[in-house]
């Protein structure tokens, strides 16, 4: 691949011996499944794969293999030496194809300093892959990136890659038709529900007391199965049925983390940055007579107007410190889609002093969508209260390239899948008039999606 490709920084003569290079050789291919494409690597890539879809289907990310992986154990500084890291990494990058950048993805825990074991205890504070085989569709287009990282050029190396990638496309166009078997639930258990009921009751008490202004609860909900479920079997479940969501899937070791999340941490596109908040929430009608009732009385609602108006607030102040110029609107608008409605403000700016999406991430996480206000003492909270460990769930999960482009979502409405059993995950923004009842009923819609995806059981579908 040589003479094709061209080194994007400077002149690869200038760069010493020992530097690791990025190779990056892009073709592009007809229209193909990026299902199919992730299934294809099932057997040869479980555990080091990666999915990724925006809300209006413009962008679409597979990740095979592991060409290399960014991991973190840091509590402070763990966004930091995942930007420095793949800064590090691609700073020679030599590509034949300079509109099709290399991707980093990836995601990180909610709150390092949680120390509530369970099914997250292997799990690192920060886990982001570069992958071998990348495929990524925008605009109509498919291309499929072979990485592989090294002190030089490795012809041997890259032909063998490069065998395998036809093999995985071959079968990939193959796999299309495959159709998936929804899992078949055996044991549905509500682990934590009688401590969540009580936390919910004693945060409001101290948020009463004025102890904080707003704190984010959550709990799971534990499905097992039959048989071991596929991640490619849920994430079919998931194109299929959550439209309108970031669909994303992560796999580490045994354990696939995926989710259908509406939920946008931060996008960067050519120094142009856009966040939203979302939070205030109820349910969907079953007619659209009462579906419009609910949305009128969730964006009347004060209770539900302050839980929002805490995210719009500390978002805006992102944003305000951050951008040479940005819009917020005064008034949330409704976000509706298949099982819930939200309040939802956009927020969108024109960044100043080079900011990394990263830095925009580290700033960002936790918004009070997901932890609270005061930040600090709120995570004290849901770490006092809250009757689990958070792990990937509701914290920044999504992809950055190596020039300052990306998107994170919020990786809410997910679980983490463990062979034939799975862990759900819902929350919600507990504030001064908050009831342990309705908070309750409140995470029994978020936790539908993930039900459906799973083949659990919805009482009224
Ligand atoms: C915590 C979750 O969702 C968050 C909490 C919301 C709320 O309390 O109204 C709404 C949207 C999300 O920001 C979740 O889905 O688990
Ligand atoms: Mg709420």
């Amino acid at each position: 691949m040589n003479h094709q490709l061209s080194s994007t920084i400077g002149d690869q003569k200038d760069t010493e011996k020992t530097t690791l290079q990025f190779f990056s050789e892009t073709i592009e291919v007809s229209t193909l499944s990026p299902l199919a494409f992730f299934h294809a690597g099932e057997e040869e890539f479980t555990g080091q794969r990666f999915f990724w879809q925006n809300p209006d289907q413009t962008f679409t990310l597979v990740g095979l293999g592991h060409a290399h992986i960014i991991e973190s154990g840091l509590n402070e500084g763990r966004f930091e030496e995942v930007d420095q890291q793949w800064k590090k990494l691609t700073q020679h990058v030599l590509t034949n194809e300079e509109n099709v950048r290399p991707v980093l993805f990836g995601g990180f825990t909610f709150d390092p300093a949680n120390t509530q074991t369970g099914e997250w205890d292997d799990v690192p504070e920060a886990f982001f892959a570069a992958a071998t085989y990348q495929l990524i569709i925008r605009n109509g287009h498919s291309y499929i990136s072979t990485n592989y990282i090294a002190e030089r050029e490795d012809a041997g190396l890259f032909q063998k890659l490069c065998k395998k990638r036809d093999e995985l496309l071959r079968a990939s166009y193959t796999l299309e038709k495959v159709e998936y078997d929804k899992p078949i639930v055996v044991e549905s258990t509500e682990p934590n529900k009688a401590a969540y009921l009580t936390s919910i009751e004693q945060v409001t008490n101290l948020i009463q007391k004025k102890e904080a202004d707003k704190v984010v609860i959550a709990r799971s909900h534990v499905l097992k199965f039959q048989e071991p479920v596929a991640s490619a079997n849920v994430l079919a479940q998931l194109m299929n049925e959550q439209q309108n969501s970031y669909l994303f899937g992560l796999e580490y070791k045994n354990s696939f983390f995926f989710g259908a999340s509406p939920e946008r941490l931060v996008k960067v596109q050519d120094a142009y940055a856009y966040s939203s908040c979302i939070a205030g929430s109820i349910k969907r009608g079953r007619t659209s007579d009462e579906d419009e009732r609910l949305g009128l009385e969730l964006y009347n609602d004060t209770k539900n107007r302050s839980e929002h108006q805490y995210v719009v607030d500390m978002i805006g102040k992102t944003f305000k410190d951050n951008c040479s110029s940005y819009t917020i609107p005064s008034q949330p608008e409704l976000l509706k889609i298949r099982d819930i409605q939200h309040l939802f403000t956009p927020v969108e700016g024109h960044l100043k002093n080079g900011a990394t999406i990263l830095q925009l991430a580290k700033t960002l996480h936790p918004t009070p969508a997901l932890g609270g206000v005061p930040r600090m003492r709120a995570m004290e909270v849901i770490r006092q209260y809250e009757p689990m460990n958070r792990g990937l769930y509701a914290a920044p999960i999504g992809w950055l390239d190596d020039r300052n482009n990306g998107e994170f979502a919020v990786a809410i409405r997910s679980a983490l899948l463990n062979s034939s059993k799975a862990f759900l995950y819902a929350g919600g923004g507990i504030v001064a008039d908050s009831t342990p009842q309705s908070e309750y009923e409140e995470t029994l819609v978020k936790f539908r999606p993930m039900v459906r995806a799973l083949g659990g059981q919805l009482d009224d579908e």
